[in-house]
């Protein structure tokens, strides 16, 4: 049984149609974090709710309770579970994406209106936020469910969706909705496997197959004394600075060629064998992928596998950003009454946010103490996900190896991931499936930074993917 030609006639038919969903999806800024755009994140899931409905899915809003975000208590966008067939003869696919994006101000640095999906003729692509992440392969599935729908054509697999809109806020809620909706005669009992398409390929040029995803510790290290800003003539030189404080300590978490620095950290890290070593080697890569994808050649070694190992296997610390630091244009002779220090931490197998936390915390409050300072120190963690790695020789796997040869006519490498989706992990644990990640987008799509953009050959080829892999799923069982 392979996917049947009406239906990959009608995706290749009806491109303008798909550009047009993903348009006016691209069009609702749906960030989760940030309390300003809630509403926004709110309409997003009427809006799938309501092309889920037109092709005949059935469609449930669950609740996911409130949420502080910046001092405000507000509701969290509903996790949207829905369905389509319930034939016992078939295998029932989870299908799971999010529909929030990070956030995006043209002032950051877009050429176009991040919130407006703008075609760029010379280079075949769309520009816009969640065009790759997450919108493009979120509607990719709707494509692919129209082109069954009105071609007539049977559905090879029973569908069930989970699309949340918080995934990048730390998912709240949804561990909670998948460990009770997983029990016998809940909504996800049942399912035979799960796909998700939310990460890029390696490179520009060959599709692949993710296996493991590194995990996330996420902290906030508040450091605060002055009752108000105030005047650096007058009190520098006088008083504790926050900034100052803030400043010594972040710069002890991580050395510029990203050893960190917390002790604990790396005793944790699994062993690498010699053929865990060798698959990297096989992988289509090179220095001049990871420096086209950053725009700079900033690589941190010219060795491949180093470098490799480095996004897949190690685990790392950035340095995200300071709350109530003077950032705007001028010269404000100001000392920040206080100061929040965002960094995170990347995790591999064997750490735990657990584990990280405590680390952490010991390391920071240690330090904080040998300055000797009169400010107070708060370190919170915001959010953490474990890291997951699934077998790759699963039948799951297998039928999506088979449609990416059938659709792209290249055999997909098989990677780990650098970055994170928590709920992964939530999946594989409380249905005890396998998971593949099956990527829609390129390795240089620019995912959270500005510009993001999903090649047009991606948005179709990645649809016309979605709807093989189904018909290979089928194949199996
Ligand atoms: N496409 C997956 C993704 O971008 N995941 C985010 C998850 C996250 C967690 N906290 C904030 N974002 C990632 O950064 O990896
Ligand atoms: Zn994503
Ligand atoms: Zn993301």
């Amino acid at each position: 049984m392979s996917v049947p030609s009406k239906v990959t006639d009608y995706i290749a038919q009806n491109e303008a149609a798909f550009v047009k969903r993903l348009s006016d999806a691209v069009a609702i800024p749906s960030v989760s974090g940030d309390a300003a755009y809630r509403q926004d994140v709110f309409k997003m899931a009427d809006w799938i709710k309501n092309e889920l409905t037109a092709l005949g899915v059935t469609v449930n809003f669950k609740d996911l309770g409130k949420q502080v975000l910046d001092g405000q208590t507000i509701q969290l966008p509903p996790a949207i579970l829905a369905s389509i067939g319930s034939d016992a003869n078939k295998p029932t696919v989870l299908l799971y994406a999010h529909y929030d994006v990070q956030p995006a101000l043209k002032s950051d640095g877009w050429n176009t209106e991040p919130f407006e999906l703008v075609f760029d003729e010379k280079n075949d692509r769309y520009y816009g936020r969640g065009s790759t992440d997450d919108k493009g392969p979120l509607i990719g599935w709707i494509n692919v469910l129209e082109a069954h729908v009105k071609t007539g054509t049977e559905l090879p697999v029973n569908l069930k969706f989970c699309f949340e809109g918080m995934e990048e806020s730390g998912s709240e809620g949804l561990d909670e909705l998948i460990l009770e909706e997983s029990k016998p005669g809940k909504f996800l009992h049942g399912v035979d496997c799960v796909c998700i398409s939310d990460n890029y390929w390696l490179n520009t040029r060959t599709p692949c197959l993710t296996y493991g995803l590194r995990g996330l510790s996420y902290f906030k290290l508040t450091i605060s004394g002055p009752a108000r800003d105030l005047h650096s003539g007058v009190f520098g030189g006088t008083v504790h600075e926050p900034m100052t404080d803030l400043i010594t300590l972040m710069s002890k978490l991580v050395t510029p060629d990203a050893k960190i620095l917390i002790p604990g950290v790396y005793e944790l890290v699994a062993p690498l064998t010699p053929q865990e070593k060798a698959l990297y080697d096989a992988l289509d890569y090179g220095i001049s992928d990871v420096e086209q994808s950053a725009g700079a050649k900033i690589a941190l070694s010219d060795d491949k596998i180093k470098v490799l190992m480095g996004r897949m296997r190690e685990p790392s610390l950035s340095l995200h950003g300071i709350e109530g630091a003077f950032y705007s244009p001028g010269a404000k002779t100001v000392i920040p009454a206080s100061v929040a220090g965002k960094f995170s931490l990347r995790l591999v197998p064997n750490q735990t946010p657990d584990k990280i936390e405590q680390l952490v915390k010991a390391y920071v409050t240690s330090e904080f103490q040998k300055l000797n300072s009169k400010n107070k120190m708060e370190l919170e963690h915001l959010h953490g996900g474990e890291p997951w790695v699934d077998d790759p020789n699963h039948w799951n796997f297998q039928a999506a190896k088979r449609a990416t040869e059938a659709v792209y006519k290249k055999t997909p490498d098989f990677t780990r991931e650098g970055g994170s989706i928590p709920i992964t992990i939530s999946f594989s644990r409380a249905l005890n499936v396998s998971v593949v990640l099956l990527p829609m987008g390129r390795g240089d799509d620019g995912a959270h930074s500005t510009n993001e953009k999903l090649d047009r050959s991606n948005y179709l080829k990645g649809t016309q993917l979605l709807g093989t892999y189904l018909w290979e799923v089928a194949n199996k069982k």
